[in-house]
């Protein structure tokens, strides 16, 4: 990751972080009422942590400078590629900002924002029927236009340069640029609906739907995610904001879900990430439930090891996930998993078991060392972030993972409070419908530890020996392999060198077997070329005793 953590952390530094003042909006009362975790009479709420969720009252790094209106800068959202959207993150921030009357006014030039002013009294220029700049009389009227400012100057200057519409002088930008910019917003009514063709929904969480999608232009499946509700104030917004920070300065990794772009319609919020055809690991989970039949403990290792490979690339870029559980790990059929075997740790070889999972939903995503913690879902919270303590926000990460080989594993659900979940925050592991070998089942012990420091790092679940013996087993098998080939090339060559040599000796031989040309029999093979198979692609990796190359 090229970006330091200090970038990092600027980027995530949002403006407002679910901290709006009650009732300011009154789409995020209606976002609360409908999300059980919020309102609902679970005694979860009545938790100290939950009741902080509840109110949405963050904990903000005080060296962190939080203004309601802080502008994002403009190279975090070049960052985000949305400035070509109709309407962007941006503009739902400022419209938030901005009067409830303006607001409405200015409905249909929301992402005009961006690129003129936010002075809402701007928007009583702006025609309400487009004007097309080469219709006849378009053109006509122009032409006066020029004409009488042409009469009012002192300056004689071509009329023909004059007709060129010139962007600098605001008077200017009223003849032309508001047609133009109405153009784009009015009838490119649905960026969704234009670039993509909807095959059906896929999902659907706290946060919105998901549907799978081909765009029409790449003819590819892509898995567009819409929030439910209008987001402009509510909470929902700043976590579709985390999620599309977090996804660009992440940018691509095989066990990370790949996000391609982000804009706002309507006020909701559209994701379009990477088409995993796998869908959820909770998906999967309720599928073998429904049959009968347990994740392998191989499976089980390979979901440990690419969660980890993901975990690793997230925690090395400065961030922590927060929300790892079975819906958010997704997974992808090896034909399809695109950049799958591109990491450091996969070089070697693919996947064991044809599947790669990788980590979406990054709704939760925060800076580890200036944190803004809002916590995942409650039954896969570690202990420490319920106490406040983020000093080390990483291993909360891997003991959600933890939790959620358990749960692959066939452990019953987790729970969300009480007895139980204090006792599987001492290390007392639930009984498994199936025995795990005991040096996996003592890793995801160590996942579980009470004290994060005891907890193994991604990295170093990377590089476990446990995860990685199947690997290692297959790369000396294929190196074996590798090795005979080579063996089988090497005796061939020394055969031919022995012809050549024979050759070399005795002149009256121009044409030993196995040579394509006649040899030089005056002299020895010059240094770099080859005697035998030039065009052949030969591996040359080996030494070749008495070989003169
Ligand atoms: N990239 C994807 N590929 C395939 N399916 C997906 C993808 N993204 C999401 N889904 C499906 O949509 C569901 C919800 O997605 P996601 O977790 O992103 O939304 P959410 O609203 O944040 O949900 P939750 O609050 O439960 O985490 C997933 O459980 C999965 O079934
Ligand atoms: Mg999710």
């Amino acid at each position: 990751m090229a970006m330091g953590s200090d970038w990092t952390v600027q980027n995530l530094d949002f403006s407002s972080c679910g901290e709006e003042e009650e009732g300011s909006d009154s789409s995020l009362d209606e976002w609360s009422s409908s999300n059980p975790q919020i309102l609902s009479p679970n005694p979860v709420c009545r938790t100290p942590i939950v009741q902080r969720h509840c109110t949405r009252s963050f904990t903000v790094s005080p060296s962190i400078p939080v203004s309601p209106t802080t502008p994002i800068p403009y190279a975090a959202w070049r960052k985000l590629r949305l400035c070509d959207s109709p309407s962007t993150p941006k503009s739902l921030l400022s419209k938030s900002a901005l009067p409830s009357s303006s607001t409405k006014i200015c409905r249909s030039q929301r992402a005009l924002r961006f690129a003129t002013s936010t002075d809402p009294s701007q928007c009583s220029h702006v025609p309400s029927v487009n004007v097309n700049p080469f219709t006849p009389d378009t053109f006509r009227r122009t032409r006066e236009h020029y004409k009488r400012k042409s009469r009012r100057s002192d300056d004689d200057d071509d009329y023909g340069c004059r007709m060129k519409p010139s962007h600098t002088s605001s008077e200017d930008d009223d003849a032309f640029l508001p047609s133009k910019r109405q153009a784009v917003q009015a009838f490119m009514l649905s960026r969704y609906e234009s670039e993509f063709l909807e095959l059906g929904h896929i999902g659907a969480g706290e946060f919105g739907v998901v549907c799978k999608c081909v765009k029409r232009l790449d003819g590819c499946l892509y898995a567009i995610k819409r929030s439910r509700r209008p987001l402009a104030g509510s909470a929902n917004e700043q976590l579709a904001l985390k999620e599309v920070y977090a996804h660009a300065v992440l940018g691509h990794h095989p066990h990370v879900v790949r996000y391609y772009s982000a804009w706002a319609e309507d006020d909701h919020m559209i994701i379009q990430n990477e088409y995993c055809d796998g869908g959820s690991l909770h998906d999967a989970i309720l599928e073998k439930e429904a049959c009968g039949e347990l994740f392998p403990e191989l499976e089980l290792r390979d979901l440990l090891l690419h969660v980890s490979m993901g975990l690793k690339y997230i925690h090395s870029s400065g961030l922590v996930h927060l929300d790892i559980k079975p819906s958010n790990i997704f997974i992808c059929q090896c034909s399809s998993a695109g950049g799958a075997g591109e990491s450091e740790e996969e070089e070697d070889r693919g996947p064991s078991t044809g599947v790669v999972y990788k980590i979406g939903d990054l709704g939760h995503v925060t800076s580890s060392s200036s944190p803004q913690v809002e916590e995942g879902d409650s039954r896969f919270l570690a202990s420490e972030v319920l106490h406040e303590d983020y000093s080390n926000l990483p291993k909360a990460d891997i003991f959600a993972l933890g939790l959620t080989v358990l749960l692959a594993a066939g452990s019953p659900p987790l729970p969300q409070n009480g007895d139980e979940w204090h006792s599987l925050r001492r290390a007392q592991l639930p009984s498994l419908p199936q025995e795990l070998s005991p040096a996996f089942r003592s890793l995801i012990q160590t996942l579980l530890d009470p004290e994060p420091s005891q907890r193994p790092s991604a990295s170093a679940l990377c590089r476990q020996p446990v995860l990685r013996k199947e690997r290692t087993g297959k790369l000396a098998a294929q190196l074996r392999r590798e090795l005979n080939v080579e063996r089988f090339r090497t005796a061939m060559l020394e055969k031919e060198l022995q012809e050549a040599r024979l050759a070399a000796l005795s002149p009256q031989q121009a044409f030993p077997p196995g040579l394509q040309q006649p040899i030089n029999t005056g002299s020895l093979p010059k240094a770099g070329r080859r005697l035998v198979g030039r065009n052949a692609a030969r591996s040359m990796s080996f030494g070749c005793p008495g070989y003169g190359v």
